[in-house]
């Protein structure tokens, strides 16, 4: 057997996909070697961990090297829950503010990475278990907007594909990247002054309404999904807490707003319309009243998906399912600081019934870990755009994976079957 022992540490600055300031650790086994680093979002829940003491990235950095990095060695890295509970008590506060929850999620990856390579199994069989076969369906950004696209752009942060009848990765991604192309034949159409611009997760970044935006995804999907020869579902990141005022949400492109009440009626009104299969964010962070109102009517049809709501923090997942706020989870990692965490969420979600959605962030890194994070935790689906390197490093990893679980590998059916309910 290797000696997975940590014997040494290391980390270093370095930039994300936005061009930002991030921490990448290296984890040194005796036998083996594995290195991570951490995203950043644009849209952050409030109850996201603190990403950097005092947003200070050099302290986080200092802080590593002298108290946290000592306290690790002699761990074994195989044994994830324990290097992420030390982490946890090193910190000693609840949301990482301390050490930093971008430095925690790096080393916390960095080390199951370690792990995965020493035992020279695949990273998702390291998290997963040696079972794993199902691939998580892709849910890509085609036309951005909101925060994503300063204002400019629809009001809605994300317009989203999920190609749910897909019998293998490849053609799911393959329809994901024809959808998108075709928006583009569209835009150019409905915005003359459409430069083909793109935003951080390389979506569509164009001055039209919410409106144009869904009736040019809806075309562009039917188109692909009768050629492709299988079903093709649209959804929507609402992101609403970057629309809530404190009284209303403020809708500017659109020039109205409207309270939480005329809200669900939009929203319910957006998904009869359009046939959504996935809405995330509905309502501002807070409100899991109107989650449960909207989940009790459409629910049966329609993914109703916490991100900001719950942070991927399995006592705001608690209360969603005690009072029914949601049916899916979206699960970032690096909002909740360790793989363990994550992994607490991910089977309190799966036990009560509740879709997880492993997602990257609008500020990523050229690393394809989230890729196995999603397969070793059994997701139906994994959200990470349509088009850019640091995007395509994840779902291209996801092709390879395919092809080394050769014949057992499979779709999610899990998610087929809940849609076609
Ligand atoms: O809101 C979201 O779901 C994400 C990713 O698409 O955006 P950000 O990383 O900016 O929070
Ligand atoms: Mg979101």
């Amino acid at each position: 057997m290797p000696d997975t022992t940590i014997e040494d540490l290391g980390i270093r600055k370095i930039f994300n996909s936005r061009g930002e300031e991030t921490v990448e650790v290296e984890v040194y086994l005796t036998d083996g070697y594995g290195r991570a680093a951490a995203p950043a979002g644009a849209s952050r829940g409030s109850h996201e961990v603190v990403y950097f003491p005092n947003n200070d990235v050099d302290l986080a950095i200092s802080t590593f090297e002298k108290s946290v990095a000592p306290d690790l060695m002699g761990l074994d890295a195989s044994i994830q829950g324990e290097v992420d509970a030390r982490l946890e008590e090193i910190d000693g506060t609840e949301n990482f503010s301390r050490i930093g929850g971008a430095v925690a999620i790096a080393m916390s990856m960095a080390t199951a990475r370690a792990a995965a390579n020493a035992l020279e199994i695949p990273l998702y069989q390291h998290l997963g278990g040696t079972n794993i076969r199902d691939l998580p369906y892709p849910l890509g950004n085609v036309i951005g907007g909101g925060k994503h696209s300063r204002g400019l752009g629809p009001d809605i942060q994300e317009f989203l594909v999920l190609p749910y009848g897909a019998q293998d990765i490849y053609s799911a991604l393959k329809a994901n990247i024809e959808v998108h192309r075709t928006v583009f034949r569209e835009l150019v159409k409905a915005d003359p002054s459409f430069t083909g611009g793109r935003n951080d997760e390389g979506a569509w970044s164009a001055r039209i309404s919410t409106g144009t935006a869904l009736e040019i995804l809806s075309k562009a999907v039917k188109e692909v999904s009768s050629k492709m020869g299988f079903e093709i579902g649209i959804g929507v990141d609402m992101a609403a807490s970057t629309l809530w005022n404190g009284e209303k949400y403020v809708y500017t492109n659109e020039g109205v707003s409207r309270t939480p009440k005329e809200q669900l009626e939009f929203v319910k009104g957006l998904i009869e319309k359009y046939g959504l299969v996935y809405v995330e964010d509905p309502f501002y962070e807070e409100d899991f009243q109107s989650f449960a109102e909207l989940t009790d009517s459409v629910g049966d049809r329609c993914l109703i998906v916490g991100d900001d709501l719950f942070t991927t923090n399995p006592s705001r997942l608690s209360r969603g399912i005690k009072e029914g706020a949601a049916n899916a989870i979206i699960i970032k990692p690096d909002q909740i600081g360790t793989l363990s965490r994550a992994w607490e969420a991910v089977r309190l979600a799966v036990s009560n019934g509740y879709i997880p959605v492993v997602s990257h962030r609008s500020g990523d890194t050229e690393y394809e870990t989230l890729a196995h994070i999603a397969v070793g935790f059994g997701a139906p689906i994994i959200k990470s755009g349509v088009l850019g390197g640091e995007r395509m490093a994840k779902l291209n990893e996801l092709i390879r994976i395919q092809d080394y679980m050769g014949k057992v590998a499979r779709m999610n059916q899990s998610l087929p079957q809940r849609l076609r309910r």
